[in-house]
Formats: structure tokens, C-alpha cells, sequence
């Protein structure tokens, strides 16, 4: 189906309300020892084939610019972490554009034969806005839920460098692990301490007193694409804060998103 065609297309889910409401977060698969994640495996844990490692992880949401940064070494970056994410067997979930590291990410995942699924609001569609996506697209209503869309079908979550929107992304999942409606993993791919500003102010909002300890440490980052999905493979959440939301415990009773009504473009 054409970008067109999907923008016009009704959104496969119902419109969004609340964000926190709406994810009905997934837990993770707590059966993997992270020990026997390393070996190589002919059938990996994300459904993939012979040579990838086992991951306890089935799809990683990417969060990363619409841009592609000025230095190469932030796009080397997008296409490693996509190449690993296909090592391990492990699907994309990201927002949809195949603009910028977004597109550099998402097409490494799907050349490399896993699934991507692009989540795009209905009014970013025109090709003009995000290029041509690959993979499995969604149209959502808008930018709230896709976020919750984004946070629901994945197990984890990477930011790359990016902007306003990958900030705004990461932020609101840390805050959503924070309040305990998730306990998914963060990461922070600090490519070249690219993060290196964000996780000073965040060290410093700790010693005046707005941030714990304990929720400092949600965040994981790592320079590399391999040491990062390595660490948030062996992450165990260590914050206890678990607010019920209203409609979670209807939304735990359907706990297995449904991802084959979505609108598919390649
Ligand atoms: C600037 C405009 C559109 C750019 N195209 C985009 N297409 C899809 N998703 C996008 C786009 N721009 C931002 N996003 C979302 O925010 C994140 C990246 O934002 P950043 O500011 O570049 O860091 C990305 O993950 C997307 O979810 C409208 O004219």
C-alpha cells in the first residue's frame, strides 16, 4: 500500500485518550536467563535464524533524529545498532520516517531480514514529510498515540542522538519507568558523548534533589551499539513505585499486541 493510500486508511487502533492509560505495557519474558543470552543460537528468542544470538528482547523501540547529525559517526552508529538488532534477532519498532537516522536505522533492520514496524501519525505521512518507510507501516491519529504505540509493541527502548522529538521520546519512557507503568529497559546510545550534556544536567538535577539515585539509574547508556544492547539484556528494574492505571488490569488480559491489522507499505 502506498503512503497515500495508508494516510487515507482508518488507524488500527482506537484514538488516544491518555498516554500513560493506553499503554498496556508487556512484560518482559522473565524465562531467558540473562547468562544464556550470549550463545549463539539457531533459533534465537526473537524468532530469528542460524548464527543469531538469543535475546530476550522480541522488538527494541529506536528513538533517533529525523536528521542525520553532522558527524558520519553518528550515522555508523544508527546502521550498527540496526545490524545488531538483526544479530540478535530482534525486530524494530520506531517512528515510521525514512528521514535522517531514522531512515539509516530502519533500513539496516529490514535489509537484514528482520521485521520493522513504522508508527507514523496520519498528518506526517506525505512522502515529502518522511520519505518512503520500509517495512510495516501504522497510521496513528497523532503524535500521543503513537507514542503509546511505540512504548506498547516493544520490550526496550534506545534513544541515538537526535533533537526536540527523540528527547521528548526518551524523556516521557524514563518517566514512565519512573512511575512504574513500565519496567522495559532505557538505553542511550552516547555516540561520541553525544549525551554527555544530558547526563550531566541529569547528575545534577540528582545532587539538587529532583531526581533519585535509584531512578538516575534507569538510565543505561553505552558508546556502542553491542555494549549497549548488551547491557539493557542483563538490566533487572530496581524501582518498586507501581501505579495501577485505570484499564491496566483489562489491558493485561490482552497482553500480545496485535500487530497483524496495521497497514503494510513494503
Ligand atoms: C519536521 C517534520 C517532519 C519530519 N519527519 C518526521 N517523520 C517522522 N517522524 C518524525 C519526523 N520528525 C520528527 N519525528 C519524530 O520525532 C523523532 C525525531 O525527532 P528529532 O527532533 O529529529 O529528534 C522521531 O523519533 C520521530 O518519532 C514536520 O514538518
Amino acid at each position: 500500500m502506498t503512503l497515500a493510500a495508508a494516510a487515507e486508511a482508518p488507524a488500527p487502533t482506537h484514538a488516544f485518550a491518555i498516554a500513560a492509560e493506553e499503554v498496556a505495557m508487556e512484560p518482559l519474558s522473565t524465562a531467558t536467563a540473562p547468562a544464556a543470552m550470549e550463545e549463539e543460537s539457531s533459533s534465537s528468542g526473537g524468532g530469528g535464524g542460524v548464527g543469531e544470538r538469543r535475546s530476550r528482547f522480541r522488538r527494541i523501540c529506536v528513538y533517533c533524529g529525523s536528521a542525520k547529525g553532522k558527524k558520519p559517526s553518528y550515522q555508523d552508529a544508527a546502521v550498527d545498532l540496526g545490524k545488531e538488532l538483526v544479530e540478535r534477532g530482534i525486530d524494530l519498532v520506531y517512528g515510521g520516517g525514512s528521514i535522517g537516522l531514522m531512515g539509516l536505522v530502519s533500513h539496516a533492520v529490514h535489509a537484514g531480514g528482520r521485521h520493522v514496524i513504522g508508527i507514523i501519525p496520519k498528518s506526517l505521512m506525505p512522502r515529502e514529510v518522511t520519505g518512503e518507510p520500509v517495512g510495516e507501516v501504522r497510521a496513528v491519529s497523532g503524535m500521543h498515540e503513537r507514542k503509546a504505540e511505540m512504548a506498547r509493541f516493544a520490550d526496550a527502548f534506545i534513544a541515538l542522538p537526535g533533537g526536540y522529538g527523540t528527547l521528548e521520546e526518551l524523556l516521557e519512557v524514563i518517566t514512565w519507568a519512573q512511575l512504574g507503568i513500565h519496567k522495559k529497559p532505557v538505553g542511550l546510545l552516547n555516540v561520541d558523548g553525544f549525551y554527555n550534556p544530558l547526563l550531566s544536567f541529569i547528575d545534577l538535577a540528582v545532587n539538587e534533589g529532583f531526581i533519585t539515585e535509584e531512578a538516575r539509574r534507569i538510565i543505561i547508556s553505552a558508546p556502542t551499539a553491542k555494549e549497549l544492547v548488551m547491557k539493557l539484556e542483563d538490566y533487572v528494574p530496581e524501582y518498586s513505585i507501581g501505579l495501577v492505571w485505570e484499564d491496566q488490569n483489562q489491558k493485561q488480559n490482552n497482553l500480545v499486541p496485535e500487530l497483524d491489522s496495521g497497514i503494510t507499505s513494503s
